[in-house]
């Protein structure tokens, strides 16, 4: 038996925190965001960026060294470490201590980058998002799923949780075979489409923000770098789902009076969060 909740601003009220006015940015949380390759360096510059902008105090990027002139020239606030190999990643290590990572924004599914996944999969024991090639990655070795620490937080639009759960005939089977992936990995799902659903074992939150105009690439990318802040900053793994997705959805419904569907894109939703967070208080 499931219990679906509606995710509203009064939903949110409950979970929203406001910063401490004696914050500083080594309490504020460091992030770090994992991905790109050659070519897609933008999802991950779109992650980063998305993250330093949902308010945690450092965020630090490990990307393949074709990024590393892209991320420091793009977005100086964030700190760079690169993978020993030009365009790809090939082996994740760091020397830092972030709360919270996001992987899979641009990462690509080179089977070196398999393996570099696989290896960090095995030690990692950070509160974790994963996106997009990650996620394809872990369909392509399902058995790797074990290897999440609990309350991991998994981002796939439709066609990627196709990939991880497999070919459903209706939305009550695909909700159903989300519920029993949820409940067996003891993962939380966004569900991301129109609207978005999050599934956390058999509670189901349905998300009331958002609309067409984030139909745009690197959206989601930058969902991963909003939910992946809000870990960092101490939310607990599923309000930080749920505040990240609402908060996302509603830079585009703040957006849309002035710019409509069409020239909407990722970096505007970006350039939005600021609007959406004070939009939560009034
Ligand atoms: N600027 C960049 O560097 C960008 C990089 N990206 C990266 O590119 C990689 C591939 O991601 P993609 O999602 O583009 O490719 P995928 O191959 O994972 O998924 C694309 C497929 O999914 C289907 N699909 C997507 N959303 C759907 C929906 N809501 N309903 C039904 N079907 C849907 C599409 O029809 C298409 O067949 C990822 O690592 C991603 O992070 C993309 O995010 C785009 C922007
Ligand atoms: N028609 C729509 N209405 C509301 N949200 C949408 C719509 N289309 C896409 N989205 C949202 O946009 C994001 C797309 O994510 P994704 O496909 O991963 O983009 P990308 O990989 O290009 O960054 C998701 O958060 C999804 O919920
Ligand atoms: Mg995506």
């Amino acid at each position: 038996m499931t219990n679906s909740i509606y995710i509203d601003q009064k939903e949110i009220l409950k979970r929203y925190k406001q910063p401490d006015k004696h914050t500083h940015k080594g309490i504020q949380g460091h992030a770090l965001i994992i991905g790109g390759s050659y070519g897609k360096i933008g999802a991950v510059s779109l992650s980063a960026k998305a993250c330093l902008k949902t308010g945690c105090g450092l965020v630090t990027v490990f990307i393949p060294k074709c990024g590393y002139t892209i991320l420091q020239t793009a977005i100086p606030e964030v700190m760079v470490l690169t993978d020993n190999q030009e365009k790809l990643i090939s082996n994740i290590t760091f020397d830092i201590t972030p709360q919270a990572i996001g992987i899979g924004p641009g990462l690509g599914q080179e089977i070196e980058t398999q393996k570099a996944l696989h290896q960090f999969l095995k030690t990692n024991k950070t509160p974790l998002v994963i996106d997009a090639d990650a996620l394809n990655i872990l369909s392509k070795n399902k058995e790797w799923v074990s290897l999440v620490p609990p309350k991991t937080i998994l981002t796939p639009h439709p066609k990627e949780l196709e990939r991880l759960i497999g070919k459903w005939h209706s939305e009550e089977e695909k909700i159903n075979n989300t519920i029993s992936f949820s409940k067996q990995h003891q993962v939380i799902i966004v569900m991301k489409g129109a609207p978005t659903q999050i599934i956390d074992g058999e509670t189901v939150y349905e998300n009331t923000t958002g609309n067409a105009a984030l139909a745009t690439a690197g959206s989601g990318d930058v969902l991963t770098g909003m939910i992946t802040s809000l870990v960092a900053q101490s939310y607990e793994p599923i309000n930080a789902a749920i505040l990240g997705v609402y908060l996302h959805g509603l830079t585009a419904d703040i957006a849309f009076p002035e710019m409509g569907y069409q020239s909407f894109i990722a970096s505007d939703v970006i350039a939005t969060i600021g609007k959406a967070f004070l939009s939560i208080t009034e």
